[in-house]
């Protein structure tokens, strides 16, 4: 099978320890993360996608690249180094910590402003103008449900679905321990593939500011997913 050459760029934030890698991890290999560690400047791992258009025999698959940025606030200043040309973005959050779902709205306006620089007090501002004209899809993953009283477990998954609603995001909740929660068929997994389906039909088939006219009027086509291992992948790029 030849590699895809046409690949898509997606971000993967959040605060540092809500479990990005985990995520990452669990996406791209299909199983949950061992051991863990403090990412360090950033990780980039691949998922193979597979698109296709409905109506029409043709079925592609496109490389997916999972840029997991290590989230730690030390390296503040250097996380916009990764923002460049990405195509999408997952925004991450523990659902055991408010504070890391607050967050997101900064996360994304790190992403947005990345241009525009900082406000003065150091931090970047979220501003609703710019949020408001974004084009960059965006799903919110709230991590660790595996940790969330039952007796709370209403509540916390409320609150997660209205941060994901002021991002304007569709949201998906899970413990990224189990393999179960991301495995094809579910739900979650259905979610993901929408979104990467998205990420795709904005960069290669929606008119872009150049003028290049894509299939922005065909409806999105229902699509799997299929995990490759980097070993694999290097095995076929040799
Ligand atoms: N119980 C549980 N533990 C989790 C879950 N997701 C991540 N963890 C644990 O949370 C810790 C931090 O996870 P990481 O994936 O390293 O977090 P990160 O967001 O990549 O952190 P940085 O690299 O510092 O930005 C690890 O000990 C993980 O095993 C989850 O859904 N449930
Ligand atoms: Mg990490």
């Amino acid at each position: 099978m030849a590699v895809p050459v046409e690949k898509v760029k997606v971000l993967v934030l959040g605060d540092s320890g809500v479990g990005k890698s985990s995520l990452v991890h669990l996406i791209s290999q299909g199983e949950a993360m061992g051991n863990s560690a403090w990412t360090i400047g950033c990780n980039v791992d691949v998922k193979l996608h597979d698109y296709r258009e409905e109506g029409t025999p043709h079925e592609k698959t496109f490389c997916v690249e999972l840029w997991d940025v290590g989230g730690s606030i030390n390296h503040s200043l250097s996380h916009s180094v990764f923002f460049n040309s990405a195509h999408g973005l997952i925004l991450v959050h523990d659902l055991t910590n408010r504070k890391s779902q607050g967050n997101l709205r900064r996360w994304l306006g790190e992403v947005l402003n990345k241009d525009a620089g900082k406000k003065n007090n150091g931090e970047f501002d979220y501003d609703e103008e710019v949020f408001s004209e974004n084009q960059l899809p965006v799903l919110v993953i709230g991590t660790k449900m595996d940790r969330i009283p039952d007796n709370n477990l209403e509540e916390v998954l409320s609150r997660s679905s209205s941060v994901a609603g002021q991002c304007r995001a569709d949201f998906i909740n899970l413990d990224c321990m189990q393999n179960k929660h991301l495995a094809a068929g579910t739900t979650n997994a259905v979610k993901l593939s929408r979104f990467f389906d998205k990420v795709i039909e904005k960069r290669y088939y929606t008119q872009d500011p150049r003028g290049r006219l894509g299939s922005q009027e065909r409806r999105r086509p229902p699509s799997m997913t299929r995990t490759f291992s980097p070993t694999f992948l290097q095995e076929k790029l040799d």
